[in-house]
């Protein structure tokens, strides 16, 4: 396909104004990439490109860092200002996860005990958030594996989510001593109503790929796993019935019993591929390709408005939260988390709520009482 005739029409390149405050390639941790647009039958589109933005640190589940926190920021405001990108596909390198949240190693190191230093960075989280529900083109969330706690949040902060069905999605903080208050607590009642929002938010019980479509937390899904050469859906979860024997809704919830280890064996057996979910995003991206570029934009600036309502009229107030609670809970949490194995790295939970209850102050030593290093001795 050649480039239209009306494209001859623009300035000379050289007449346009850079509004960049940063190049395209100062990015740390994150990858930022212009790949050709294409029409819903495939054909490249001349001039025109798809930004895709993608979390860089598989090796702890794309979990950002302050590093990679800031390049987030910058790579979307590069795909903003970019004229000739359509949308832009926001995702993580691999396909274990999209992204897991903050980093908990560096919580744990360095945030924990230090609440003006947390605060700082909870601005460029902040900023994170805000570029992402601000970006001047449509965001398309390519979940490529788990979605958890800030990496749900940044997910939902997306205008569009399309997900591979291995993938799940949840929150992790009541868990690991922070509260979901990076966007979650502000998009679930939007996206889910209270009752789900509750669930969701609070029990740090993820959801499969399956129960967050039905519930409306994604646009699409796509099976991953291929086992003989067909894909099959994901098999640890049902979908194969509606209902269980009492009526309820089965559909997405895990498998259990013989089903779930005959699951996990043919999980075993296959390999993870992403060329359907590839596909898919390329079609949603060819869908928006194919509509006014203008009345796109003022389309999703005000469907994005009761998530941005929730988020400006908390993000402040959370900010100031989550900085002094990194003298507490989050302290011991992301601690626990960092330093347990992988069986053992949780707080202990009843231990600290007696503490609480016979009236004991947040101590060093309460800390290290409810570590997991401190259970293994007694
Ligand atoms: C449930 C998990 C996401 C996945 O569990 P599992 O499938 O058992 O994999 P793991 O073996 O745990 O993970 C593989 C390796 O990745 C490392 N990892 C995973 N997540 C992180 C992370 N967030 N930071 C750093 N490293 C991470 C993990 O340690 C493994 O490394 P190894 O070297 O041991 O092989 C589980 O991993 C999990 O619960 N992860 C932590 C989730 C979490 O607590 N995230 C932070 C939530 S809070 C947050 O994000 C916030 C955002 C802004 C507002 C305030 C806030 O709190």
């Amino acid at each position: 396909m050649s480039a239209h005739p009306a494209a001859a029409l623009a300035p000379e390149p050289r007449a346009l104004k850079d509004h960049n405050i940063v190049p395209e390639t100062v990015v740390p941790g994150v990858l930022y990439e212009k790949r050709s647009a294409r029409t819903p039958d495939g054909a490249v589109v001349p001039g025109l490109f798809n930004a895709w933005i993608t979390l860089d640190n598989p090796a702890q589940f794309n979990s950002y860092t302050t590093e990679m926190v800031k390049g987030t920021i910058l790579a979307f405001r590069a795909a903003s200002n970019a004229r000739d990108v359509v949308a832009v596909v926001f995702t993580g390198a691999g396909d274990k996860a999209f992204c897991t949240g903050g980093n908990t190693k560096e919580y744990a190191e360095y945030y924990a005990g230090n609440p003006q230093e947390y605060r700082q960075y909870m601005r460029l989280f902040n900023d994170m958030v805000s570029a992402i529900l601000g970006c001047d083109k449509p965001v398309i969330c390519r979940v490529n594996g788990m979605r958890i706690g800030g990496g749900q949040e940044i997910g939902m902060a997306c205008d569009f989510s399309v997900a591979q069905d291995l993938a799940r999605f949840g929150q992790a903080g009541p868990k690991h001593g922070s509260a979901p208050i990076g966007g979650a607590t502000d998009f679930l009642p939007v996206m889910l109503g209270a009752e789900m929002a509750m669930v969701s938010g609070s029990l740090c019980e993820p959801w499969s790929a399956h129960k967050a479509y039905r519930l409306g937390m994604l646009t699409d899904i796509v099976p991953a796993l291929k086992v003989d050469g067909k894909f099959v859906p994901n098999p640890l979860v049902i979908t194969d019935r509606w209902l269980d024997e009492y009526g309820k809704i089965a559909h997405g919830e895990p498998r259990t019993g013989e089903e779930l280890a005959a699951g996990r064996e043919m999980l075993k057996r296959g390999n993870v591929d992403l060329s359907l979910l590839d596909a898919r995003v390329e079609e949603l991206c060819a869908r928006i390709l194919l509509t006014f570029p203008d009345c796109f934009t003022k389309t999703i600036e005000e469907l994005r408005k009761p998530k941005i309502d929730a988020w400006n009229a908390n993000k402040e107030n959370s900010r100031s939260w989550l900085a002094l609670n990194m003298m507490t809970e989050a302290r011991a949490g992301f601690r626990a988390f960092n330093e347990g194995s992988k069986e053992d790295r949780e707080i202990d939970f009843v231990a600290l709520r007696q503490a609480l209850a016979a009236g004991t102050p947040w101590t060093d030593d309460l800390t290290e009482s409810l570590m997991p290093a401190a259970r293994a001795q007694k």
